[in-house]
């Protein structure tokens, strides 16, 4: 199956139509005001106007208050929350939306205990651990750690980049591929050269693996 793409931290309408022109199959709007890709409901409203058809939105949150939420999701039509917290499978079930949960890589994580955590997720999105830092650290994690059994559940994160995402999806075999940083010129600024070339790796991949 085509491994699928999300290109997160979109802050500009450019930007989305960039990765939606390059293939991409599903954008993230940031909602939590200290990232440096953070958009407010107002900028993520527009954004999502102004999109074409058939692409998904994904709103990512780190621990929001069902407030926050319920007045996001009034305003913004968004296909999927990514919960980028602490927040347990009831807390995400409670905002009333599909959603995906984000997993830190720490050293203790045990991904099988999770995915039957959060059997009620579309997806785990693994990211790596940084103390400190909720997400978005441009670094990649010990990808050998993803039991097989789980491929079709992963969407794969975390210092993904044109330079590496074709071996990551050799490697992994996710259900899909998400990227921020390595597709930046700036944080919350992306690089549409890079966004291209993101993509004819993940094409290329695809191809090899077909
Ligand atoms: O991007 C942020 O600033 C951010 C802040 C808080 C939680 C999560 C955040 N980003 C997560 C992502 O953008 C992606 O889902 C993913 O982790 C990829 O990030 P990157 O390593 O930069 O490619």
């Amino acid at each position: 199956m085509r491994t699928r793409v999300k290109i997160c931290g979109i802050t500009r309408t450019e930007d989305a139509m960039a990765a939606i022109t390059a293939g991409a199959d599903a954008i993230g709007l940031v909602f939590y005001p200290p990232s440096p890709r953070a958009v407010t409901i107002t900028q993520a409203a527009q954004i999502v106007k102004d999109l074409p058809p058939f692409v998904s939105v994904v709103g990512l949150f780190v621990n929001p208050t069902q407030d926050e939420l319920t007045e996001a999701l009034a305003q913004v039509r968004l296909d999927l929350i990514q919960f980028h917290g602490d927040e347990t499978a009831q807390m995400c079930e409670a905002s009333g939306c599909p959603y995906i949960k984000a997993v830190r890589m720490r050293p203790d994580v045990d991904l099988l205990d999770l995915d039957k955590q959060f059997a009620s997720a579309s997806g785990l999105l693994l990211d790596s651990y940084q103390k400190g830092t909720p997400g978005g650290t441009g670094e990649t994690f010990e990808w050998q750690r993803i039991p097989s059994s789980l491929r079709e559940r992963i969407i794969l994160a975390g210092g993904l980049s044109p330079d590496n995402v074709e071996s990551a999806i050799h490697q992994v075999k996710p259900y899909a591929v998400d990227v921020s940083g390595g597709v930046e010129q700036a944080k919350g600024i992306k690089d549409h050269t890079k966004i291209k070339a993101f993509m004819r790796g993940v094409e290329r991949a695809n191809r090899e693996t077909d």
